[in-house]
């Protein structure tokens, strides 16, 4: 993991008694500490709680300005509305990593965070393996993906994701992962989102994992181990990610990009 960037630790705390003790095996679990019951956020004197609550596990911020938690939410967030109201195989998503009629290309999403791009590629039928290196990061996703379990009507959409915690570099180096059609990337990368709320919310994110200033690694590693293609996301403007191999194609959107690198067709691999 990228520990060396990390700049904010939180500490574990429960909303209420009922989550106490989950928050202590979450804290034994991670080696952070355990603060017990916070119930007032406003004038809590720990800066970030990893906060467990009746709605899951949370990465919350305090004092009176903090913004909303940062969690997995597959069930009333975006992801859940774009399953229902979204583009299908329209999407931006799914030109990229090759969904059309008849092709579901298998995915490794090196840089799963918090699996929304994965719950996407999983609702257009794809076979999704998540990575995720930070335990934080991995213990919201594994959080949210368990409460998604819970909800009958995404039952098929969850059966097809499944998730590690490792460095994806390492796993895919090792082989240590099923090698997929496609691998997917994601890292982070300093952006400049207009809404004040993303915002805070992304540099929260980034605080808590790091940098992710070792995409160049990842992507060598992805490049070798995909069978037929590896698929970067970037904001639109973003440089590709440093590499002596350019990609084959791009596909642009009004504020990211795809950066595609192909292997080999698609329907050659399935
Ligand atoms: C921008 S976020 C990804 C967001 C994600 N696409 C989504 O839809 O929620 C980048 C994530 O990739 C993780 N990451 C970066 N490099 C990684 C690596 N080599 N192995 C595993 N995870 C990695 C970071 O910890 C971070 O959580």
């Amino acid at each position: 993991m990228n520990e060396q960037t990390l700049t904010v630790q939180p500490v574990v705390a429960a909303s209420s008694p009922y989550h106490a003790p989950h928050a202590q095996r979450l804290a034994e679990q991670l080696q952070l500490d355990c603060v017990g019951v916070v119930g007032q956020l406003k004038f809590c004197e720990w800066p970030l709680l990893l906060y467990c609550t009746d709605d899951g596990v949370q990465l919350q911020q305090t004092g009176k300005k903090a913004p909303g938690p940062v969690w997995a939410d597959f069930v009333t967030g975006a992801v859940a509305h774009r399953r229902k109201f979204g583009g299908g195989s329209g999407q931006m998503i799914a030109k990229a990593v090759g969904v059309k009629s008849g092709v579901r290309p298998t995915i490794l999403d090196a840089t799963a965070g918090l699996g929304k791009d994965s719950f996407v590629l999983a609702t257009l039928g794809c076979d999704v393996t998540m990575v995720e290196r930070s335990p934080i990061v991995h213990t919201l996703l594994a959080d949210g993906l368990y409460r998604a379990q819970q909800e009958s009507e995404i039952t098929d959409i969850v059966q097809r994701l499944s998730l590690l915690h490792g460095n994806a570099a390492q796993l895919m180096a090792q082989q240590q992962a099923t090698q997929t059609a496609v691998v997917y990337l994601d890292p982070m990368f300093p952006h400049s989102d207009k809404s004040a709320q993303v915002k805070k919310e992304m540099r929260l994110f980034r605080d808590v994992v790091g940098a992710d200033d070792d995409a160049s690694q990842l992507l060598d590693a992805a490049l070798e181990f995909a069978k037929a293609r590896v698929v970067v996301k970037r904001p639109r403007k973003a440089p590709t990610i440093e590499h002596e191999t350019q990609p084959t194609y791009q596909v642009e959107g009004k504020s990211s990009r795809y950066d595609i690198y192909t292997l080999a067709a698609l329907e050659k691999v399935l």
